[in-house]
C-alpha cells in the first residue's frame, strides 16, 4: 500500500479504506437517522428530497437603489433567499458622511445609513415571502431593527419575518475585524438581541456563528469548526447567564462554514460538526428541544481558493466546492462568482454562479437521496478523525478559559496564522498545486474588464444624509439617543430604545456612537 496523504487538517488520508477502518463502528450512536440525534446525516429527515437548500447569493454594492436592482435580478433568476453585503462604514458603525468613511462608501457592499436607505433597499420585495440574510455584526441590532421597521411599513408583522443576521462578533476579533465594542459589552448586546427576537421576531435566526472568515484567513477545517463551536459555546453560556432559557434561544442559532475543493474532508467536516454540536447542546447545556441540538448552516464556497490568473477556471472550482457543501447537507449556499478574486462580480458572473447551484440541484442525482456517503469506509473514518481533532482543539480553547479568554491571549489568531503560513510556503515550494498559479501557467492572459463602483455615489449618499438631518425632528432624535445611552448604562434591553431612535430617523452611525459613548471600543492585544 502507498503512504498516506495528508488532509487539510493534517490528518492522514489512507490510500485504501476497508472494513477494518470502521471496525466496531456503532451506526446507531454515530449516525442515527437523518433528522434525528446526533444529526450526523442531516438536520431534516427528508433533506433535499423534501426541499432543496436555499440558494442565497451574497450581493450588495453602491447605493440602496443599485443593490435593490441587483436583488430583483437575482430573484428573477431563481434565487431563493436574499443576502445583503454592507459597505465597511456601515459594518463599522459610521455614517457615509463621516471623515473616516471617505473612499469606502458603497465599495464592498451597500451603504445603509438610515430608515430611508433600508426602505429603498427592499423596495418591491415582499418581506413576508423572502428570507433575508444580513452580513452585519457589531451594528447588527440597528440593521435588524431598520428591517423590522420597513417590514412594518409594508404591513408585515415581526412574527412573519424570516432571515438571519450574522451578529457574530467573536470571530470578528479573531479574523474579520469589524468589531466596535469590547467583548463583554458585545456579548451583552447579543444576549439582548436573542431575548428581543424571542419576543418579537420568533422565526428570525439571531446569529450566524461563522467559521468561514477564519477559514479564509487560513484556518484548517478542524480549526474552523473547533473555533466556531467554541465561540458558539460562549454565546450560549452568556445568554444562559443573562437568564434566558436555552430552549428559548438555541433553536434560532445558525452557523456558517466554508466549502473547499477538498471534497471528502469537507463532507466529513460538516457531518462531524453536526454530531459534536448536538452532543454539546444536549449533554453540556441540557437542551431538550431537538431544534436546539440541530446545527443548521449556510455555506459559501472558498473565496481564498479562487485565482486572478485564468479566472474562468474558478467556475470549475466553485462547482466542486458547491457539490461538497450539498453532499455535506448545507441549508443554504452561496456560490462565488468566477471573477471575485479580481473585483466585485459582474452581472454575468453572478448569474453563472447561481446557475452552478441550479445544475447541482436539478441536473445531478445527488439530491435524490439523503446523505449519500453514509456508511462509506472513507467517509465514516474521516468524520471520526475530524471529530477527534476538533474536540481536542475545543478542549485547548476551554483550557485557556473559553473563547473570549483565548481571544484575549491571541490563541485562535496565532494558530490560524501558523496554518496560513504553512499553506503559503507549500504553494511557493510547489508542494501544493494551484492550477494556473504555480502550474499550467499561461504566458499571456486575456484582458478582463472588472466592475467598478462609481465614486459619485459617495457624494450622493452624503447629500441624502444632509437632507435627512435637515428634515427630521433633531430634538426628538437627541432625546431618543439619550434614552438608548441610559439603557446601555443599565441592564434594560437596549433594542426597544434603539428602535425608537431609528424610527425617528437617527442614523446607524449615531446609534453606534451613542453606544460607544457608554461602552467604549475594543483595542486588540495582539501577540506576535
Ligand atoms: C439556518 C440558515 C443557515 C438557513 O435558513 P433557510 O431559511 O435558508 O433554510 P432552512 O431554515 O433550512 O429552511 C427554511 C424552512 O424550511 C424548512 N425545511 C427546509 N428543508 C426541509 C425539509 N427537508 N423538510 C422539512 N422542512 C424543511 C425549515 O424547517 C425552515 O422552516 P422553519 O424555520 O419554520 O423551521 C440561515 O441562518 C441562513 O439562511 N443563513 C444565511 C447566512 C448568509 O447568507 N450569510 C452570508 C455571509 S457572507 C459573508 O460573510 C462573506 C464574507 C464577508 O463579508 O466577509
Amino acid at each position: 500500500m502507498g503512504s498516506p496523504a495528508q488532509s487539510e487538517s493534517g490528518l492522514p488520508i489512507q490510500p485504501v479504506y476497508d472494513g477494518t477502518s470502521v471496525a466496531g463502528f456503532d451506526a446507531d450512536a454515530k449516525l442515527g437517522s437523518p433528522g434525528r440525534f446526533p444529526y450526523t446525516r442531516g438536520v431534516y429527515p427528508t433533506m433535499y428530497t423534501g426541499r432543496p437548500w436555499t440558494m442565497r447569493q451574497y450581493a450588495g454594492f453602491g447605493t440602496a437603489k443599485e443593490s435593490n436592482e441587483r436583488y430583483h435580478e437575482l430573484v428573477g433568476a431563481g434565487t431563493g433567499g436574499l443576502s445583503v453585503a454592507f459597505d465597511l462604514p456601515t459594518q463599522m458603525g459610521y455614517d457615509s458622511d463621516e471623515a473616516i468613511a471617505r473612499g469606502e462608501v458603497g465599495k464592498v457592499g451597500v451603504a445603509v445609513d438610515s430608515l430611508d436607505d433600508m426602505r429603498t433597499l427592499f423596495q418591491g420585495l415582499p418581506l413576508d415571502k423572502v428570507s433575508t440574510s444580513m452580513t452585519i455584526n457589531a451594528p447588527a441590532a440597528s440593521l435588524l431593527l431598520l428591517y423590522q421597521l420597513v417590514a412594518a411599513e409594508q404591513g408585515v408583522p415581526g412574527d412573519r419575518l424570516t432571515g438571519t443576521i450574522q451578529n457574530d462578533v467573536l470571530k470578528e476579533y479573531i479574523a474579520r475585524g469589524t468589531y466596535i465594542f469590547p467583548p463583554q459589552q458585545s456579548l451583552r448586546l447579543i444576549s439582548d438581541i436573542f431575548a428581543y427576537c424571542h419576543r418579537e421576531l420568533p422565526r428570525w435566526n439571531t446569529i450566524s456563528i461563522s467559521g468561514y472568515h477564519m477559514a479564509e484567513a487560513g484556518a484548517t477545517p478542524a480549526q474552523e469548526i473547533a473555533f466556531t463551536l467554541a465561540n458558539a459555546k460562549e454565546y450560549v453560556r452568556t445568554a444562559i447567564a443573562a437568564g434566558l432559557d436555552v430552549d428559548d434561544f438555541a433553536p434560532r442559532l445558525s452557523f456558517f462554514f466554508v466549502a473547499r475543493t477538498t471534497l471528502l474532508e469537507e463532507i466529513a467536516k460538516f457531518r462531524a460538526a453536526r454530531r459534536i454540536w448536538a452532543r454539546v447542546m444536549r449533554d453540556e447545556f441540557g437542551a431538550r428541544n431537538p431544534k436546539s441540538q440541530m446545527l443548521r448552516f449556510h455555506t459559501q464556497t472558498a473565496g481564498v481558493q479562487l485565482t486572478a490568473q485564468q479566472p474562468e477556471v474558478n467556475l470549475v472550482r466553485v462547482a466542486l466546492q458547491g457539490l461538497g457543501a450539498v453532499l455535506g447537507g448545507t441549508q443554504s449556499l452561496h456560490t462565488n462568482s468566477y471573477d471575485e478574486a479580481i473585483a466585485l462580480p459582474t452581472q454575468k458572473a453572478a448569474r453563472l454562479a447561481l446557475r452552478t447551484q441550479q445544475v447541482i440541484a436539478y441536473e445531478t442525482d445527488v439530491t435524490a437521496t439523503v446523505d449519500p456517503f453514509a456508511g462509506s469506509y472513507v467517509m465514516e473514518s474521516m468524520t471520526d478523525d475530524l471529530e477527534g481533532a476538533v474536540l481536542e482543539l475545543m478542549r485547548a480553547v476551554e483550557d485557556r478559559g473559553g473563547a473570549v479568554a483565548a481571544i484575549e491571549q491571541g490563541f485562535q489568531k496565532s494558530e490560524i496564522e501558523k496554518s496560513a503560513y504553512r499553506t503559503a510556503l507549500e504553494i511557493d515550494h510547489q508542494e501544493r498545486t494551484v492550477v494556473g498559479v504555480n502550474k499550467y501557467v499561461l504566458d499571456e492572459e486575456e484582458p478582463y474588464e472588472p466592475l467598478r463602483v462609481d465614486p459619485q455615489i459617495e457624494l450622493d449618499q452624503r447629500e441624502r444624509l444632509a437632507a435627512l438631518r435637515e428634515e427630521r425632528d433633531g430634538d426628538a432624535v437627541l432625546r431618543a439617543l439619550d434614552a438608548l445611552r441610559a439603557a446601555a448604562r443599565g441592564t434594560d434591553n437596549v433594542l426597544p430604545p434603539m428602535r425608537e431612535a431609528l424610527r425617528l430617523r437617527a442614523t446607524a452611525g449615531e446609534v453606534a456612537h451613542a453606544l460607544r459613548d457608554v461602552w467604549g471600543t475594543y483595542v486588540p492585544h495582539d501577540t506576535f
